[in-house]
């Protein structure tokens, strides 16, 4: 099942420097795990905020879940999913 997945980034502008570049750099492996195995197609920063829009390819709510409730940076994010159904004038389904 496909997700368009938007993320809103608010971490705290008094976090500690080390505490903020641990959370990026752990952020970033698990995202690029999740791209490796498939399940994370489209990774797109939105212009000029500190946020995201992605597609993601799971089995199902629960995996969706998963795979949200498990980024390190899940507490400072706000997430706003909209599962995607096929449109029915596409052309190559
Ligand atoms: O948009 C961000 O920077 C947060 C994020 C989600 C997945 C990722 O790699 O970074």
């Amino acid at each position: 099942m496909l997700y368009h997945i938007r993320m809103d980034v608010n971490l705290p502008a008094d976090m500690d420097p080390e505490v903020r570049a641990d959370l990026l750099a752990r952020e970033r492996a698990y995202s690029q795990k999740a791209q490796r195995e498939g399940r994370w197609p489209h990774l797109w920063r939105v212009a000029g905020e500190f946020a995201n829009v992605s597609v993601v390819d799971v089995a199902d709510h629960d995996e969706l879940h998963a795979l949200l409730s498990g980024l390190p940076l899940f507490a400072y994010m706000d997430i706003e999913v909209t599962p995607l159904a096929v449109h029915p004038n596409k052309i190559d389904q």
